[in-house]
């Protein structure tokens, strides 16, 4: 069975296929203008499905070429963003061409880039294979690479034309990247589904073994409201910002201890445990909602105990974000649970957040 999940944004809409076996049927999604299709994958992801990937974009009569990146958060980088352009050049891609992303977020993000730049904008299909990249990276046009400074500082807002998301891929995941994704599942219970987050404290185990029911849920509801958040805000001018919550200490531990070291979703996990603790500080989040984010994190799998960057340096890091106005810091805040809000932080509260966050709770 196969559901649809459409996002639509003023410059159009498209769908999200959820299902099982969609790597099969990945020549339904190539428009039939397309003139060739570039396949961009990694070795890890590539050898285990590039092959069906390539038969099955090849029922759709087109030529298919294959661009093979080395795999990595370290890699999201200019120099490997150059290899996706040497290879559309040198086999001579016109600008009908289809950029197929077959891989986790970094695949995403930069076959994402790639395609808005490429010609000036050529059409790219999202086939997302890690849980995180088919909850949310897959989802809603943010495509980036990192800058050493600072985390998705280069990129743009550029639309796939469809997701295809083949929830079987996800048993060759090892387990630190499924808990990897789920900290992003949980964000969304956060910060506008309360209702979601008891789901997902109920079924957490479920989650984990990738119990088929439990995760396709989980990706068709986090589909939903990232498709709703987006639908109304595309270009973060306002609401889309609650999708950053854990991001301002997540990205900082990212670009701190060096891009690849913690995972996105683990450092994304940690970061809302940080900001639950803040909020706690700020928006008068209840101690009782404090302790719910601490010890779904720890459940999901994910640390819950910040690294010692020293405190002046995680300041330091912090303010390299997109949220940051006029050099001052803005977080993504919950008065409560399932409920977000996008303010500034008093300096002195920030630090003392980050001193106690850094004590393990027991
Ligand atoms: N654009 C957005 O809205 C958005 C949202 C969230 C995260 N991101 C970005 O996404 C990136 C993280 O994505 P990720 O967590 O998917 O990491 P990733 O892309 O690095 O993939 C994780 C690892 O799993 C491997 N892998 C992928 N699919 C596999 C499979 N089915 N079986 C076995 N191995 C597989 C990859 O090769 C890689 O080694 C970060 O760069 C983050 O900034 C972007
Ligand atoms: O889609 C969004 O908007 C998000 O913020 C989703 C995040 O999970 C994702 O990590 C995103 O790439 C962060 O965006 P950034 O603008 O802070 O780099
Ligand atoms: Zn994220």
């Amino acid at each position: 069975m196969t559901t649809t999940v459409n996002v639509a944004t003023p410059g159009g809409h498209y769908p999200i296929h959820i299902g099982t076996g969609r790597l099969d049927h990945l020549h339904e999604s190539v428009p039939a203008d397309v003139t060739a299709i570039a396949l961009v994958t990694n070795p890890t992801v590539g050898d285990l499905y590039a092959k069906r990937a390539i038969a099955a974009l090849q029922k759709s009569g087109k030529t298919v070429i294959t661009i093979t990146l080395p795999d990595g958060e370290t890699y999201k980088d200019w120099q490997t963003l150059n290899l996706i352009f040497d290879g559309l050049l040198q086999n001579r891609l016109d600008r009908k061409c289809l950029l197929v992303a077959l891989g986790g977020g970094v695949i995403g993000d930069m076959v994402g880039f790639a395609a808005s730049a490429y010609m000036r904008g050529v059409r790219f299909l999202q086939v997302p294979t890690t849980v995180l990249s088919q909850v949310d990276s897959s989802v809603g046009g943010k495509t980036a690479i990192n800058h050493p400074l600072g985390k998705n500082m280069i990129g743009a807002f550029y639309q796939p034309i469809a997701v295809e998301i083949d929830i079987d891929v996800l048993h060759t995941l090892p387990e630190r990247e499924i808990s990897a994704g789920l900290a992003e599942v949980i964000k969304y219970g956060l910060i506008i589904d309360a209702a979601f987050f008891d789901w997902c404290e109920a079924n957490v185990a479920a989650l984990r073994a990738l119990d088929p029911d439990a995760i396709r849920y989980a990706i068709q509801r986090s589909c939903e409201l990232k498709a709703y958040v987006v639908g109304q805000d595309e270009r973060e001018s306002g609401l889309r910002a609650i999708l950053n919550f854990g991001h301002t200490f997540g990205h900082a531990i990212e670009a701190g201890m060096g891009y690849g070291e913690w995972l996105h979703g683990e450092a994304v996990g940690c970061g809302m445990v940080q900001a639950g603790a803040l909020s706690a500080a700020t928006t008068g989040l209840d101690a009782d909602s404090v302790k719910r984010i601490h010890d779904l994190v720890q459940a999901i799998g994910c640390p819950v105990v910040p690294p010692n960057l020293g405190t002046e340096r995680w300041v330091e890091l912090m303010q390299v974000d997109k949220k940051t106005e006029g050099g001052h810091l803005r977080f993504v805040l919950l008065p409560k649970i399932g409920q977000a809000v996008v303010q500034g932080a008093p300096l002195n509260v920030v630090r003392d957040v980050l001193h106690k966050t850094a004590v393990p709770v027991l």
